[in-house]
C-alpha cells in the first residue's frame, strides 16, 4: 500500500530554496509601488481634488461626492497603465479574513463595441449581494443587500490585475457587518477624547492618532507533508500527534539561523509587501521549530489593520509559490509554543508627542501619567470585555502556557512606573507641588527615565504590558483581525478619557486650579485601577486566585467570555462612544457563539474520520502483523514458549486493542453529544455545550491515539509526524 506520508517526505527532501529576483531599485524606492498613496494622487488628480481628498484622509472632513468622479478617474489611469482590468470593493466581514468580487472596468459604449469605465459611484459605494456572509441575524434573506462604502483613509492598491478599495461593510438598514466600521468609530473616539485631554497641557493639539504595530507569528509547514495531514488542511491545526523528542527544549530556533527555503519565501514576502505598501521592518525565527515571526513599523491603527489583512493573504500566496503552507492558526501543535499577534498601540499628537512616553518638562510627565493611568482605567474597567475581543475557538488553546499570557487580563508596568505610581498615590498632595516662582505649580514627581530599564526584560506572561512608550496587547491571536481588540481597546480609553476630563472639569469649575485637579482625579484613578496591576508569574496559582480575589475576570470558557460584549458596562460604553449598538453588538455575538460551535464541530468531525480511517486501521493493520509473529512463534517454539517468547508483542496487542476500543467508544459518544448539542436552538446555549461537552471529548480520544502513534510501526503510520511537520524545510 503506497503510504502518502513517505511520498510526501521523499518530496520535501528534494526541495530546493526558490529563486527571488529583487527589484534592482532599493526598498525605499519600490515602496509603494502598487499603493494609489499620495504620490500618486499628486500626480494624477487635479490640484483642486487632490486638497479636497487629502483634507478628507487628514482631518476626517466629510467626502465631497462630487469629487468622486475626478479621483476615480486619476484611480483608473494609474491602474490601466499598471495592467489592471478590474477593480473590487475590499472589505473584512466577520469571517477573521477579507471579501472581494472583481468586476471588470468595462461597459457597453452604446454602439455595440465595450468602453473602459470606472466612475466614482462604483468607486464610493456597491452594493454586494452578500447574503452569505455572517450577520447575527442582522440581514434576513428577503433584505439580503449589504452596502460597502469607500474608505479614504486606506489606500487603494493594486493585486495582480485588481485595483483593491477598502470599504466598510454595513447592511440595509447601517449597522456595521465588518471589523472595519466599528474601528473607524472607535478611533474616531479616542481622538476626541484624547484630544480634549492633551490640551490641558498642549493647547495646540489637534488630533491625537491611534498606532499600531503588530508583530505576526507563523508557522511554515512543507506543502506535501501538510497535504499528507487532513487535519490541517480542514481545520489549521493538528488533533492528534505525539510531541517531538525534540522540539524547543533547546532554545536553539529562536532568533537562530533563517533556513534558506524559508529566508526565500521571507525576502519574496517582503517585496511584495514593501510593494503593497507594507513598511516590514523585522524577521526572525521564533521560539519553536518551524515558527516565525515577521513584524512592520508601527502605522496608524486603520492602516495597520488593513496591512495585516492583506499581509495575511499575501503570506499564504507566497508561502504556496515557494511549496510551503503558512499556519496561522494560535496552536496548530500541542506541546509548544502558540502563535500570538503581539498588539503595540500607542496615542500620538498631530504635533509629534507620544502621549504614553516620558518628556522633559514636569507637563510632559503629568501627561505621561494620565495616559498611563487612563489606560489602565480603561484595561481595568473592561478587562473582561478585552478578553473577549481576543478569545476564539483556535486561541482558546493558546492563552495560558508556552509564553502566550493566561486568559486573565493584567498590565506589567515595571517596577520604575509602579514605583512612580504609588509615590504619587501616597505622596502629601502638598508635597507632590512646588510653588516655584513664575512657573507656577511643578510637580514634584520622582525623575522619569527616558529609557525603562526593567522594561527591556519583557513579561512574557503578562498580557498588556507597558514596553517603555506604548503597551502590548500580548493576548491577540495570530489568526485574528487585529481590529477585534482594537475596536474595544480604543472606544475603551475614550471613554476613560472623557471621563477623567469631565472630573477635571467639574473640579476646575468648583475653583480649582487646572494641574491641582488633574492630580486630584489621577490619585483617585490610580487607586481605582489597582487591581489590574500586575507584574508576578502570570502563570502561577497563586495568580488565579489573588486574581479573583481582586474582581478581575477568571472565566475559562471561550463562549462565556463572549457575554461580556453584552454586560451593561460594555454596552454603555460602546453606545457613549457611538462604536456599536446595542443591536450590532447582539448581532455580532450571535455570530461569535455560532462560529466558534461551527469551529469545534468541524474539528469533531475530521477527528472521526481520521480516527476511523486512519488511525483505527493502521493500529490492527500492525496488530496483525504482531499476532501473526505470534502464531509463528508458537509454531516454532510450542506453545508455552513461544508465547513467552512472545510476551512483548503480546502486551503491544492488548495495549492497541485496549486504545482502539477506546478511541471508537471515544468517537461514539463525540457523535451523540454533537447529535444532542446540534439540537439546542439557542447559539450561546448551543457554542457552551460544544465547550463542555464536545471539546474536551475530543482530548480524551486524542490521547489515545498519540500514545498508539508511539507504539504502532513507523513504517505503517500514515500521518507524517511532529518531527517531520517542525523540522523538514
Ligand atoms: N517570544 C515570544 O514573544 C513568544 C510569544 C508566543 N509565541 C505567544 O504565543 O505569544
Amino acid at each position: 500500500m503506497a503510504n502518502l506520508r513517505f511520498e510526501a517526505i521523499e518530496e520535501a527532501f528534494k526541495k530546493r530554496p526558490v529563486e527571488v529576483n529583487a527589484p534592482t531599485e532599493r526598498p525605499s524606492e519600490f515602496y509603494g509601488k502598487f499603493v494609489f498613496n499620495r504620490a500618486k494622487m499628486y500626480k494624477y488628480l487635479p490640484a483642486d481634488i487632490y486638497k479636497k481628498l487629502v483634507d478628507v484622509m487628514d482631518n476626517g472632513s466629510r467626502l465631497d461626492r462630487s469629487i468622486a468622479d475626478a479621483v476615480a478617474q486619476g484611480m483608473k489611469k494609474w491602474a490601466e497603465e499598471n495592467g489592471v482590468t478590474h477593480y473590487t470593493h475590499w472589505f473584512q466581514p466577520l469571517t477573521e479574513g477579507t471579501a472581494e468580487k472583481h468586476d471588470a472596468f468595462i461597459e457597453h459604449d452604446g454602439k455595440g463595441g465595450m468602453i473602459e469605465e470606472f466612475s466614482g459611484k462604483l468607486l464610493v459605494q456597491q452594493e454586494p449581494d452578500a447574503s452569505s456572509f455572517p450577520n447575527g441575524g442582522i440581514r434576513n434573506t428577503f433584505e439580503a443587500r449589504g452596502y460597502s462604502a469607500w474608505d479614504p483613509t486606506s489606500p487603494v492598491f493594486i493585486i495582480d490585475d485588481t485595483l483593491c478599495i477598502p470599504t466598510i461593510f454595513i447592511s440595509y438598514t447601517g449597522e456595521a457587518l465588518d471589523y472595519k466600521a466599528p474601528l473607524l468609530k472607535a478611533l474616531r473616539a479616542v481622538n476626541v477624547a484624547a484630544t480634549k485631554v492633551c490640551q490641558y497641557f498642549y493647547p495646540e493639539v489637534k488630533q491625537v492618532t491611534s498606532n499600531l504595530g503588530w508583530e505576526q507569528e507563523y508557522f511554515l509547514v512543507d506543502e506535501d507533508l501538510y497535504f499528507a495531514r487532513p487535519d490541517l488542511m480542514l481545520t489549521g491545526r493538528t488533533l492528534m500527534g505525539h510531541d517531538s523528542a525534540k522540539n524547543q527544549q533547546m532554545d536553539d530556533h529562536y532568533f537562530g539561523t533563517i533556513p534558506e527555503r524559508v529566508q526565500a519565501f521571507m525576502k519574496d514576502l517582503e517585496i511584495q509587501a514593501l510593494e503593497l505598501g507594507i513598511p516590514c521592518k523585522t524577521r526572525h525565527n521564533e521560539v519553536a521549530p518551524g515558527q516565525f515571526e515577521l513584524a512592520p513599523i508601527f502605522e496608524e491603527c486603520n492602516l495597520a489593520v488593513d496591512h495585516n489583512m492583506l499581509l495575511m493573504s499575501l503570506m499564504k500566496k507566497v508561502a504556496h509559490k515557494h511549496s510551503f503552507r503558512v499556519l496561522l492558526h494560535e496552536k496548530p501543535f500541542g506541546g509548544i509554543n502558540g502563535s500570538g499577534k503581539h498588539n503595540n498601540w500607542s496615542l500620538s499628537t498631530d504635533t509629534g508627542v507620544l502621549l504614553h512616553a516620558t518628556g522633559k518638562t514636569s507637563i510632559d510627565n503629568l501627561r505621561f501619567v494620565v495616559f498611563i493611568v487612563e489606560t489602565l482605567m480603561a484595561v481595568y474597567k473592561h478587562n473582561g470585555l478585552l478578553k473577549a475581543s481576543v478569545m476564539s475557538a483556535t486561541n482558546d488553546h493558546r492563552l495560558g502556557a508556552n509564553e502566550a499570557p493566561p486568559a486573565i487580563i493584567s498590565s506589567f508596568l515595571g517596577k520604575q512606573i509602579s514605583d512612580l505610581l504609588d509615590h504619587i498615590e501616597k505622596a502629601d498632595k502638598d508635597d507632590l507641588f512646588a510653588l516655584t516662582g513664575k512657573t507656577g505649580m511643578q510637580l514634584d514627581i520622582p525623575e522619569i527615565p527616558e529609557l525603562f530599564i526593567d522594561n527591556t526584560d519583557r513579561n512574557r506572561t503578562s498580557p498588556f504590558a507597558f514596553t517603555g512608550n506604548r503597551f502590548e496587547f500580548r493576548a491577540v491571536g495570530s489568526e485574528a483581525n487585529c481590529a477585534s481588540a482594537m475596536i474595544v481597546l480604543n472606544a475603551a480609553v475614550a471613554e476613560a478619557l472623557d471621563n477623567f476630563a469631565n472630573r477635571v472639569n467639574a473640579l476646575i469649575a468648583q475653583g480649582e486650579e487646572k494641574n491641582s485637579a488633574i492630580i486630584d482625579v489621577i490619585r483617585e484613578d490610580i487607586k481605582a485601577c489597582k487591581p489590574i496591576r500586575f507584574d508576578g508569574n502570570g502563570y502561577s496559582d497563586e495568580w488565579k486566585v489573588e486574581a479573583a480575589k481582586r474582581g478581575l475576570d477568571c472565566e475559562a470558557s471561550c463562549p462565556v467570555c463572549f457575554d461580556r460584549y453584552l454586560d451593561s458596562d460594555s454596552i454603555k460604553m460602546f453606545e457613549a462612544t457611538h462604536v456599536l449598538s446595542h443591536n450590532e453588538l447582539e448581532a455580532r455575538n450571535e455570530v461569535k457563539w455560532e462560529t466558534y460551535t461551527k469551529k469545534i464541530q468541524i474539528e469533531a468531525r475530521v477527528m472521526g474520520d481520521l480516527a476511523m480511517n486512519h488511525i483505527i486501521p493502521v493500529a490492527t493493520h500492525y496488530q496483525s502483523q504482531l499476532a501473526k509473529n505470534v502464531q509463528n512463534m508458537m509454531d516454532v517454539f510450542g506453545d508455552v514458549e513461544g508465547k513467552q517468547l512472545s510476551e512483548r508483542n503480546i502486551k503491544i496487542i492488548r495495549e492497541i486493542a485496549e486504545r482502539t476500543t477506546l478511541i471508537e467508544s471515544g468517537i461514539e459518544e463525540l457523535v451523540n453529544a454533537r447529535k444532542v448539542a446540534n439540537k439546542i436552538e439557542n447559539q450561546r446555549e448551543r457554542a457552551i455545550t460544544y465547550h463542555n461537552t464536545i471539546a474536551p471529548k475530543m482530548e480524551k480520544i486524542r490521547y489515545q491515539i498519540d500514545k498508539l502513534e508511539l507504539v504502532v510501526s513507523d513504517e505503517l503510520w500514515t500521518l507524517p509526524k511532529y518531527r517531520e511537520l517542525l523540522f523538514i524545510r
